[in-house]
């Protein structure tokens, strides 16, 4: 039995699979869970639904935020003007950027308020799976607008997390209390809060990193219009927001990526309805498939050089036969319906529409 208000953002036109709203039920058991949210972008994940958001007035759970603490999105307005891209040198330009960061990482972690040795060696690097690094320019400006917008700008948007550090926190937190729920006010949860913020501020920096990197090596810099986490728990509304896979309505602009063969939306949270949504946003278009899913159904239709391109016309740099099946935009659910979700919904305001050119996950050295 639960006591927990249900609710899922989403139109009869969303594709939303049963096991993804079977585990979002089956979280809602759990003690003191008072509210459950699924977003449009909602699809089954590890015993936990990913597009989803969980408040509980009392408890901590760390095993609804996961192992990838912090993971999010950041994105960045470069000084290149487009005009002055050439994306064969950009291509050729991609590398090393798996190996270790050389500057002075222990100098950036203490500027962050972390120890100068904290996962010091992953500090500056993407990852596996489906994090990445991507280089966008704009499609379409909407209504809405923003003046950090400009249409002759090159952008660059990294998507990454908390790396090993996250899953060792993790790890630590199931090996002493399993998934129980940590009381809100005790030590063990005050002791998981400050590693999680450790982990969150990590994750923001490793992104900054990651578009440093990359600026870097295509010869230019940027700023920072946005950096958001989907994968945390903060303090909201007198108890705590769980939120896996759900960006946060309550920080500003926000990117919703499709896939990297499709178009990203920079939009404008909303906040006349955004209780409704426990102040959450989808995350990204979420799966429409597993990895192993996709690699078996596209494994016999395309060569790795057909996934080196997209049907948008953009590069694909990615040197793991595997991830570049199992990552490929079919295994993604439709991006422009899960945004005109959220629009109807009244969540969100559109302020541009970006175009991927390049998206880079990894190359060997
Ligand atoms: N623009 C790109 N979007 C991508 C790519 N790979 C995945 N995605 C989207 O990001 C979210 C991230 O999901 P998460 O649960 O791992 O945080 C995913 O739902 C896709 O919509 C890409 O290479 N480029
Ligand atoms: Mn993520």
């Amino acid at each position: 039995m639960t006591n927990a208000t249900f609710h899922i953002v989403a139109s009869p036109e969303s594709w939303i699979e049963q096991a993804a709203v079977d585990q979002l039920h089956h979280t809602a058991r759990l003690d003191d869970i008072d509210r459950v949210v699924g977003l449009p972008d909602l699809h089954a994940g590890r015993g936990i639904a990913v597009g989803a958001a969980f408040w509980s007035r009392s408890h901590v759970y760390p095993h609804l935020v996961g192992s990838d603490i912090g993971c999010g999105m950041g994105l960045w307005r470069s000084a290149l003007p487009l005009r002055k891209f050439r994306l064969d040198a950009a291509e050729r330009k991609l590398r090393g950027l798996d190996a270790p960061w050389s500057g002075d990482v222990a100098a950036r972690l203490a500027e962050a308020g972390l120890a100068p040795d904290l996962a010091r060696e992953a500090l500056g690097t993407i990852g596996g799976g489906n994090h990445f690094a991507e280089l966008l320019r704009v499609e379409t400006l909407h209504g809405a607008g923003d003046a950090a917008v400009d249409p002759a700008a090159l952008y660059i948007m990294v998507h990454s997390g908390s790396r090993g550090l996250g899953q060792t926190i993790l790890d630590g937190h199931l090996a002493r209390h399993n998934v129980d729920g940590l009381i809100a006010g005790e030590a063990a949860c005050a002791d998981y809060l400050a590693a999680h913020d450790h982990a969150m501020h990590w994750a923001v920096l490793n992104r900054e990193l990651i578009a440093e990197r990359f600026l870097d090596r295509i010869g230019t810099n940027g700023e920072r219009l946005l950096d958001i986490c989907h994968n945390s728990v903060t303090p909201h509304q007198g108890g705590w927001l769980h939120r896996k896979g759900a960006a946060p309505a309550d920080r500003g602009l926000v990117v919703i990526p499709g896939s990297r063969g499709d178009m990203t939306y920079l939009v404008r949270p909303r906040l006349e309805q955004a209780d409704v949504a426990l102040h959450s946003l989808a995350h990204g278009a979420g799966r429409k498939w597993s990895r192993s899913e996709a690699k078996d159904k596209l494994v016999r239709r395309f060569s790795i050089a057909d996934l080196e391109r997209t049907k948008l016309g953009s590069r694909v740099i990615c040197e793991d036969r595997d991830l570049i099946y199992e990552e490929a935009p079919q295994a993604y659910k439709d991006i422009h319906q899960v945004v005109r979700d959220l629009e109807t919904a009244g969540l969100i305001d559109l302020v541009a529409t970006l175009r991927p050119l390049l998206t880079y996950k990894m190359r060997r050295a």
